[in-house]
């Protein structure tokens, strides 16, 4: 099995944009995965940021103490080798992790009144700034940082413009839940002839925080290991992976249970769909699970960028952008109630707001700054 290969720069040739939406539709349905070129971010862009990373991970160890996540309750900065695990098992990486640059907002002294069990508005502390290592410690490398956030937002909702037509839904539905205006990029990139919906006025959010993981996979020299176990991604709706240099390592899972290398493509991202697109679509389409072999003879570096939703969108208001006609395709395949086990995994009514399920992830991931921030109560609740 191949992993189809989707040229965006064919959305705008009005005779080749109906073979482009079938194979996307064949993607989401069946494949579960994609490579996309043509995507229109800067290769300078991407560069920039690329070309730092073996700098980054090099800087002193005093200076990634400095950075620690352990500094932070928004889960924001490095995390050393091995620290983290996936299924029981060490991943063999380290990592740095950035979002969308977002002021606090979160006060402590406001949520004293949830007492008990109700830690229901707790999220909103995964929101704050990003630490940062100096100018001297790494010239250029904050605005190198931002300009490709910047540049992988704007695909995200150019992607997503994508899926909305994929889907057979009015362009722009998705638009509310992101509390920007993103009809410019529909008017620029994607389509002139299409109209799109009026965003509603129903619920506004904030707008959302998005995730930039900057990994590192050393080379294990002949043993074979476990750079990242196998999972789905959970940070976000989307994921747009650039994968640095020609190093190999992930892989994804087809529908009948294979591991299909994904080795990079120069010029293109991965494209992954999270839990948060599944448990909108009913399990229509369904969450990629994907892993990383760690590389034997030389260090692998990738770059994932996770499209983030608003943290206090609840999985009923995301349902409610996606029809009927797409849900009810996995119920139509499966039978209800493995619709309802497969997405009950990620998303318990006890944590309906994305936010929440959000803030259980980074607990459980990470329960060191989970119990240094949050304490011992939050962190029991979260990883029962
Ligand atoms: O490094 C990669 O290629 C994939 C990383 C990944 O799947 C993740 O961090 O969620
Ligand atoms: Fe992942």
């Amino acid at each position: 099995m191949t992993i189809p290969l989707l040229d965006l720069r064919l959305a705008s040739d009005p005779n080749q944009k109906q073979a482009l939406l079938d194979l996307l539709k064949d993607c989401l349905f069946n494949v579960g995965f994609l490579y996309i070129k043509g995507h229109g971010v800067p290769e300078e862009t991407i560069s920039d940021l690329s070309e730092k990373l073996p700098s980054l991970f090099d800087i002193a160890n005093s200076s990634k103490s400095r950075l620690s996540k352990s500094n932070s309750p928004h889960f924001l900065g490095y995390s050393g080798f091995a620290e983290e695990v996936t299924l029981g098992q060490q991943d063999l990486r380290e990592q740095f992790d950035y979002a969308t640059e977002l002021p606090v907002i979160y006060d402590k002294d406001d949520n004293e009144i949830h007492e008990g069990k109700d830690f229901s508005k707790l999220y909103w502390w995964l929101r704050g700034p990003n630490q940062w290592p100096t100018e001297e410690e790494l010239p250029g490398f904050r605005s190198a940082l931002e300009s490709y956030h910047n540049a992988l937002a704007d695909l995200s909702y150019r992607f997503l413009h994508l899926v909305e037509e994929a889907f057979d839904i009015p362009l722009g539905t998705f638009d509310q839940i992101f509390g920007i205006d993103t009809s410019r990029q529909v008017s620029d990139s994607i389509t002139s002839s299409t109209s799109y919906s009026q965003t509603s006025s129903r619920k506004t959010y904030l707008p959302s925080q998005h995730r930039i993981k900057l990994v590192k996979y050393p080379a294990t020299n002949d043993e074979v290991g476990q750079g990242v176990g196998p999972h789905k991604d959970s940070s976000g709706l989307l994921t747009f992976l650039h994968q640095v240099g020609q190093e190999k390592g992930l892989e994804v899972l087809d529908k009948d249970g294979n591991w299909i290398a994904a080795n990079p493509i120069p010029g293109t991202f991965v494209v992954n769909f999270a839990n948060p697109f599944e448990a909108a679509t009913d399990g229509a389409v369904k969450a990629t699970v994907h892993r990383v072999v760690a590389p034997t003879e030389r260090d692998r570096y990738s770059i994932p960028f996770f499209m983030g939703l608003p943290p206090n969108l609840t999985v009923s208001e995301i349902r409610s952008c996606v029809p009927e006609a797409v849900r009810k395709m996995r119920r139509d395949e499966d039978g209800q109630e493995a619709t309802e086990n497969a997405v009950s995994s990620f998303l318990d009514p006890r944590w309906d707001n994305l936010g929440e399920s959000q803030l259980r992830k980074w607990i459980r991931s990470h329960k060191d700054v989970g119990r240094k921030w949050y304490g011992d109560e939050v962190v029991d609740y979260y990883i029962q």
